[in-house]
């Protein structure tokens, strides 16, 4: 991935044409960063032509924008701004999802170089231990007695990556140097930045700064969990901050790991959800509680992410208590917790007391090389798309965009990792959205192993499961539940693809309802009033089912 995903200068200015004057032109207010910044368009814009006017005026590069007006993510690319009722004078909000992962070529004196890919806040001292292991592999001895340079100044062990590049182009060049003598240890070198040696008396933030909450003392939490919560809870312990993703538009934080080399988990606090009070991204507080997604709750992100976890059962079934399996999805392990850290975003001051625990999801952090908007989808195995297909059908995900699947390589195969689950489970189909629509293998037949597990599915079982875990779906979210899971099985079932399952719940264009919508008009003007939701559902399957014929 390179850093050049956001380019802080405008990439090319043009006088008189796009970022001029017009008279048909309106003028409309993007806030950035904490600054309003004043912009001429045109009422007849599409999203995708605004956010290239904002790339060629501005400067930040298209896929890394996201703008939400109203409350409202303004997601589809190819509807017009004044669809979303966008007019003249209107502010819009712009969330520039920066890469949290920097390209770092690092050069030795005698000329070897070596490329990582490194988190923008990790520390010199990280880059210099990771050089250190690759200089093993090739026999380079003792490269952990090497200082870094960086245009001929030695970087202090502490100083942030993230500040280093901030003085550089998109790739920082340093040279490793053999120095006379670099203490091998970072309390020998700098004690007093180490906050357990000038403090050794200053106590955690509290006893157990990490605590699961577990609604049903019956279910228990896997060996994999626990292992997590007992590396992020450690980790705190030990004075390893929480560091807040420059990605996404909530509050998500990464846990390291208590060696401080690694993360661990990432924590993801109700209040900082998008639109509510706590939001880092200074988005304004929803009006009537609804989320960016319609048909979602500002609060509710962490219980779906959780909910996501619990329903991507692993191919022998229903996720029992305890269970350690992978999930057929992939969805990595995901628990709610209570945390208290100083790091957090906090609206007032920070004293450590009870009111400032938060509460949010804990997800396992996955080792990747990055998202599926890095690079095309022609390379990814028609199976990794399918099981994505699967979990995004059955939980109508309203958020499934290529940044939100992460990918990582095992050898020479590319694993792809879903995440980012708060908007599944939607009370309406308004805003389902599946960016592997477009991808060639959500054309391609589901293997007969993918048939197996979609026909195994039970959307009562699933209720079950996520009330016994705590989670009662209101009546509109178990109702989404049943009719994904209903035309995900029903569509399987007559050899449909992915792609003509799919596009029944998504809408083409912002206004153009979907077949899922009209369905479900139809059903309601087609039933009386006090019919029972089996009486309901037994309509919309009839309607479903010659939706899906028409599709064959
Ligand atoms: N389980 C994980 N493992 C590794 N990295 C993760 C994980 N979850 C999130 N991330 C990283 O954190 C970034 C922000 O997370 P995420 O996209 O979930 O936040 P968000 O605010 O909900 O985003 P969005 O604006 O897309 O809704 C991601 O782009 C990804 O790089």
């Amino acid at each position: 991935m390179s850093v050049a995903g956001v380019a802080l200068r405008p990439i090319h200015k043009r006088s008189g044409s796009v970022c001029s004057r017009s008279s048909e032109s309106i003028v409309i207010y993007l806030t950035v960063a904490g600054s309003v910044i004043p912009m001429r368009i045109m009422e007849s814009d599409s999203i995708a032509a605004v956010k290239l006017k904002i790339q060629i005026c501005k400067g930040f590069v298209v896929k890394k924008q996201k703008l939400v007006f109203g409350g409202r993510e303004l997601s589809r690319n190819n509807s017009l701004l004044k669809d979303y009722g966008v007019s003249s004078g209107d502010v819009l909000h712009l969330i520039l999802r920066v890469s949290d992962l920097l390209v770092i070529t690092v050069k030795s004196a005698i000329g070897k170089q070596f490329e990582f890919e490194v988190d923008r806040f990790r520390n010199v001292r990280y880059l210099r231990q990771l050089v250190a292991e690759k200089a093993k592999g090739i026999g380079f001895i003792n490269a952990d007695d090497h200082k870094i340079l960086c245009n001929g100044e030695d970087l202090d062990d502490q100083r942030l990556i993230d500040d280093v590049w901030k003085k550089n182009d998109a790739v920082i060049h340093l040279v490793v140097q053999k120095s006379g003598e670099v203490p091998s240890s970072l309390d020998e070198r700098n004690p007093e930045k180490d906050d357990r040696k000038s403090n050794p008396k200053k106590p955690p933030d509290i006893d157990s700064p990490l605590q699961p909450i577990i609604v049903n003392p019956g279910s228990k939490l896997s060996p994999t969990i626990w292992s997590m919560l007992d590396s992020t809870s450690e980790g705190l312990q030990k004075g390893k901050k929480p560091i807040r993703s420059s990605e996404g538009t909530g509050g998500t934080y990464f846990m390291q790991h208590p060696s401080g080399n690694r993360y661990v988990a990432v924590f993801k606090p109700i209040d900082e959800e998008p639109m509510a009070v706590n939001n880092p991204q200074g988005l304004p507080v929803s009006s009537n509680g609804e989320g960016l997604k319609r048909g979602t709750k500002v609060g509710e992100g962490a219980f779906r992410e959780v909910a996501a976890y619990l329903l991507d059962h692993p191919k022998s079934g229903p996720r029992t208590s305890g269970d350690m399996e992978t999930g057929f999805a992939g969805v990595p392990p995901t628990v709610m917790v209570k945390c208290l850290n100083g790091e957090f975003n906090h609206l007032g001051d920070y004293d450590g007391g009870p009111e400032n625990i938060k509460v949010g999801s804990l997800q396992m952090f996955m080792k990747n090389c990055g998202s599926c908007e890095d690079m095309g989808p022609r390379d990814f195995p028609v199976e990794e798309v399918h099981k994505i297909t699967v979990f995004d059908i059955r939980t109508a995900n309203a958020d499934r965009h290529a940044g939100n699947i992460l990918m990582n390589r095992e050898g020479d195969r590319i694993v792809l990792i879903p995440i980012d689950h708060g908007y599944c489970l939607p009370e309406n189909f308004e805003d389902c959205t599946f960016d592997w629509l477009y991808w060639p293998q959500a054309r391609e037949p589901y293997s007969r192993e993918t048939l197996d597990y979609i026909q195994s599915l039970d959307a009562e079982q699933d209720l079950a499961l996520l009330s016994s875990n705590g989670w009662n779906l209101s009546p509109e979210c178990a109702r989404t539940l049943r009719i994904s899971t209903m035309l995900l099985k029903k569509g399987a079932a007559r050899g449909l693809s992915a792609y003509a399952i799919g596009r029944i719940l998504c809408r083409e264009t912002l206004h153009k309802e979907s077949a899922i919508e009209k369905i479900l008009e139809k059903a309601h003007s087609s039933t009386l009033p006090g019919t029972s939701e089996a009486g309901f559902l037994k309509t919309v399957t009839d309607l479903l089912d010659f939706e899906l014929d028409k599709a064959l």
